[in-house]
């Protein structure tokens, strides 16, 4: 009997790299070096995944200080170990040598892109961000690529995933050591492209660096995640950081939101002229787009570029917003490939949209049902809900009802902006628990149900979410839709107590079962 071994995308082989002098590590990344010389190939962030040889990175987190697992990193093999003043107090004694900086996070990509042997100077990366849409925009550049002969891998808030090999995402985009890990996976696979969805959190932590995209794409921007960056100009600002030219080489930015307009705004101001815009509103861009809606909920989508050439596709995914995303793909990957983005080449046009586009993103508008219409989406904070119920408005024949909550421990500001557009859009709402984490469920529910004074109607409270996704389900008349949101493709349920299995999908094919 011969065991599989799960796909790990963080662990390219070592044996394949070259060693790395410690003391060469060290100059480069601006380090002092502790103990004596040494050498290492690879880089893991967590002690638990090293193997042999490479260097730990021992950042400080929220939890913990990672240079409390140095030692057990050394025993399991480590080469060395990168860590601050703050970590040199857990790394006496150590047999192994420490290079120590000022600020891990600053330099942990640099260190771990040499150690994995400058991996993504090997291949072209393509960036998308934006507060929605990222996921699918990178999944459709992944499917265009291939359409004209380009394998690429893909990491993001559902996979890592390299060829036909993949592994399910456990961040959206992860830490700098991973990524170039990630990166390595793809060079020693031979694919020689990877699509990466950048969060925000991400260009804010440093975990995109040292990496130099070849093209990038800007989707839109809404509120979220202002727990993090507390407002929303600085929010822009980080996502616009992508944007620069240290950052990439060619960009792409839809302009048809304020902040998609600010950025080629600012980007001109700097004297930055060579970035691509797109509009799918008639809004004066490089690319114009238009989006005519078919039967069955599809559409059709006309592009033309600034220089004439035009080309039309079919979009066989649900609602205009995967239309607009598909959009920005077709944008990307012509921009990317021409031989300059003034200078495209027709036949990628061509290529791109000789086919209609179909594909299936994991917990993005996923159909369960037609009978009632079950769907599983994974909007998550005002703007994407607003545009799905207006979305699914257009197509329900009966009643839309609603499955919704908010997370816990995440832009508690949102909650109540959520609970509205809920009571204003659905028909009726059944408030449950989104993403828990540590924070009480029973007040993550009030705040959101504060922002549907006047409708109470129009909602009612149920928990746990596994009651919720089945008593909507079981209540549905044959021609309502139910809407799941928030979770999407997600499986496991974070709460105080510890996590557990839960799957939305899953849960509301039990409750269709039970429906006569
Ligand atoms: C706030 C944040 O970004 N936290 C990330 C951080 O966790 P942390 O600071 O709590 O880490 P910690 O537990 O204190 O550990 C510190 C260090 O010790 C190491 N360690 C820890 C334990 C151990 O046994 N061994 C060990 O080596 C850890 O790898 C880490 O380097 O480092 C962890 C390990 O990589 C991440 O999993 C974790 O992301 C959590 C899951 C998270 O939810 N992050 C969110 C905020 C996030 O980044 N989201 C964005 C945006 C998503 C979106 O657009 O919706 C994303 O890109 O996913
Ligand atoms: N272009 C868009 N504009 C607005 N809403 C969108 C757009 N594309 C998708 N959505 C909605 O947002 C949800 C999440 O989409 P997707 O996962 O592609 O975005 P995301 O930016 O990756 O989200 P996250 O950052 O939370 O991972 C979808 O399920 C859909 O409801």
């Amino acid at each position: 009997m011969t065991l599989e071994v799960a796909f790990d995308p963080y662990a390219p082989d070592l044996h394949r790299l070259p060693w790395v002098e410690v003391t060469d590590l060290a100059q480069a990344v601006g380090g002092t070096v502790h103990g004596d010389g040494g050498r290492v190939r690879g880089a893991v962030i967590d002690n638990r995944a090293v193997r042999g040889g490479e260097l730990f990175v021992a950042m400080p987190g929220f939890h913990v200080h990672g240079a409390k697992f140095a030692a057990d990193a050394a025993s399991r093999g480590a080469g060395a170990v990168l860590s601050d003043p703050a970590g040199m107090a857990f790394l006496t004694d150590l047999d192994i040598p420490a290079i120590i900086v000022p600020d891990v996070a600053s330099v942990a990509g640099q260190a771990a892109a040499i150690a994995f042997n400058r991996p993504c100077q090997q291949l072209s990366a393509w960036g998308v961000t934006g507060t929605n849409g990222k996921t699918t925009t990178t999944y459709l550049l992944r499917h265009l690529l291939h359409r004209v002969g380009h394998l690429s891998s893909l990491v993001g808030t559902v996979e890592a995933a390299v060829g036909k090999k993949t592994a399910p995402a456990f961040i959206t985009t992860p830490q700098a050591p991973q990524l170039q890990a990630f990166a390595a996976t793809t060079v020693q696979e031979n694919v020689h492209h990877m699509v990466v969805e950048v969060s925000s959190h991400a260009l804010a932590m440093g975990r995109v660096d040292p990496l130099h995209f070849a093209c990038v794409g800007f989707t839109n921007l809404s509120q979220d995640h202002l727990d993090y960056h507390g407002t929303m100009e600085q929010y822009f600002q980080t996502k616009a950081s992508l944007f620069s030219q240290q950052r990439s080489d060619r960009q792409v930015i839809i302009v048809d939101g304020v902040w998609g307009q600010r950025l080629a705004e600012q980007l001109e101001r700097s004297g930055q002229h060579d970035f691509v815009t797109l509009s799918l509103t008639g809004r004066p861009a490089d690319w114009q787009g238009k989006i005519i809606e078919l039967d069955g909920g599809f559409t059709e989508l006309r592009l033309r570029a600034f220089d004439g050439k035009e080309a039309s596709v079919q979009v066989r995914m649900p609602g205009t917003f995967n239309a607009i995303n598909a959009a920005l793909a077709i944008v990307m990957v012509v921009t990317g490939l021409s031989p300059s983005p003034r200078q495209l080449d027709g036949d990628i046009l061509r290529h791109l949209t000789v086919n209609p586009i179909r594909l299936d993103v994991p917990g993005r508008m996923e159909l369960l049902c037609e009978e009632p219409r079950v769907i599983v989406d994974f909007a998550h904070n005002p703007d994407s809900t607003k545009v799905l119920l207006d979305t699914m408005r257009i197509s329900t024949k009966g009643r839309l009802l609603l499955v919704m909550g908010a997370d816990g421990q995440r832009d508690p500001g949102k909650r109540p902006i959520l609970g509205q557009i809920a009571a204003e859009l659905a028909d009726f709402t059944y408030v449950t628990d989104g993403d828990i984490h540590e924070e009480e469920p029973s007040g993550i529910r009030r705040d959101v149900m504060a922002g549907m004074k006047g409708y109470e109607e129009k909602f009612v409270e149920v928990a746990p979410r596994e009651v919720a996704i089945e008593r909507a389900i079981l209540d549905a008349r044959p021609e309502d839709t139910v809407v799941i949101t928030g979770r999407g493709h997600e499986s496991i349920m974070f709460t105080p107590e510890g996590q557990y299995d839960l799957d939305d999908r899953v849960v509301a094919r039990e409750a269709l079962s039970k429906r006569n």
